[in-house]
């Protein structure tokens, strides 16, 4: 097998860390380093970007433009890990199961978003619906979470670190401007994002997400057991996507939002109540896993037409 050049630019920061340990171990790639002292030179990026089959971004979107305008061949693929290309035409949204032909798509592009934390669990639970016609695409939609503070990068987690007592929760987007808003909206097949509003929690990584649903007034004469039966059904064989046994009960233990860090697993659960008319479906997958760079490898393997699952761990 052809071993590819990889060039990860922001190898130094929380989510190039976490690809460069991700592929360090395999014999299929070849990483592409550039001495520290240099990482913010940009003649040495363009020269590693160059020499690079895929060039992973890990950058703030403004660098992360830069990098892809440093890019003067043909042949460099690139995934993007930041939020600048991922509604941008010409890119492909890298969330492989978001539809059935998403990892086709992406194994078949140049250029691939990484998606956003938040968005992946809000797409999973949703599109399937309004995809089938179970939900209306104009159904006015709350979505809400807690993510570990390594989803801020490498100041917010500094600032966590140095602290003397952190809050335990803090609800922040209360202005409901979030910078996920665009891809929520793009990808979901909403006609309009929901109200998100997400919080950041006293631990370092992990994160649950919950869309809460009224059936009885956004979709009446839905169950939540019809639900769960089409979220079972579309992720039925998936390797990284699991669909959880369906719940009426009143809290599950097991619900830490820290259960799959270190992997590559997002798991969905449907919870109801007695009538079977609310539901809520929630999220469990790790921010910097299927989150962010376990996303990244996914992404990497289809498009170097290796199996998925190539150095990433299910569970
Ligand atoms: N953390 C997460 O859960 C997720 C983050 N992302 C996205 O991934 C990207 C990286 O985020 P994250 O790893 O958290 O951020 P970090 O702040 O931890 O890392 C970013 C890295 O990029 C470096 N950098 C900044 N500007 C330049 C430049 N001009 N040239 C070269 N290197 C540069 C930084 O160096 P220095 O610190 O010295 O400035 C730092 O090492 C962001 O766009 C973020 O939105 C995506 C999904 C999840
Ligand atoms: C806890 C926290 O601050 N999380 C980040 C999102 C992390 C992420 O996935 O976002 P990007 O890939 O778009 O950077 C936030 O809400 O802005």
């Amino acid at each position: 097998m052809t071993r590819a050049k990889i060039y990860i630019d922001g190898e130094a920061g929380t989510t190039g860390l976490q690809i460069r340990d991700r592929l360090a171990a395999r014999d299929d790639i070849d990483l592409l380093t550039i001495d520290p002292d240099k990482r913010k030179d940009m003649d040495e990026r363009r020269r590693l970007l160059n020499a690079a089959d895929v060039a992973i971004l890990c950058l703030p979107d403004d660098a992360a433009k830069e990098s892809v305008s440093l890019i003067d061949n043909d042949r460099t693929a690139v995934i993007d890990a930041s939020t600048a290309h991922r509604v941008t035409p010409g890119w492909a949204y890298g969330f492989a199961e978001m539809a059935k032909d998403q990892a086709e798509t992406i194994a078949g592009s140049k250029r691939v978003s990484n998606p956003g934390c938040w968005p992946q669990g809000l797409i999973a639970g949703i599109r399937p619906l309004i995809d089938a016609g179970l939900l209306p695409a104009d159904a006015p939609l709350t979505y809400n979470g807690v993510s570990g503070y390594s989803g801020g990068g490498r100041k917010m987690v500094e600032d966590y670190v140095s602290a003397a007592d952190p809050a335990p929760l803090m609800p922040y987007g209360l202005t409901f401007k979030h910078k996920h808003l665009p891809e929520m909206a793009a990808y979901t097949g909403l006609s309009h994002a929901p109200q998100f509003q997400p919080s950041v929690g006293n631990f370092a990584q992990g994160m649950l997400t919950f869309v809460p649903l009224r059936l009885w007034a956004v979709a009446p004469g839905l169950t939540a057991r019809a639900i769960h039966e089409l979220l079972a059904d579309r992720y039925a064989g998936e390797t990284f996507v699991k669909v959880m046994p369906f719940e009426a009960i009143e809290r599950l233990p097991g619900l830490d939002p820290r259960t799959l860090n270190g992997t590559n697993e997002m798991r969905l659960f449907v919870f109801t109540d007695a009538a079977g008319d609310e539901a809520l479906i929630v999220s469990l997958y790790d921010n910097l896993g299927k989150g962010a760079s376990g996303a990244a490898v996914q992404n990497l393997n289809l498009m170097l037409g290796r199996p998925a699952a190539t150095g990433l761990i299910p569970a």
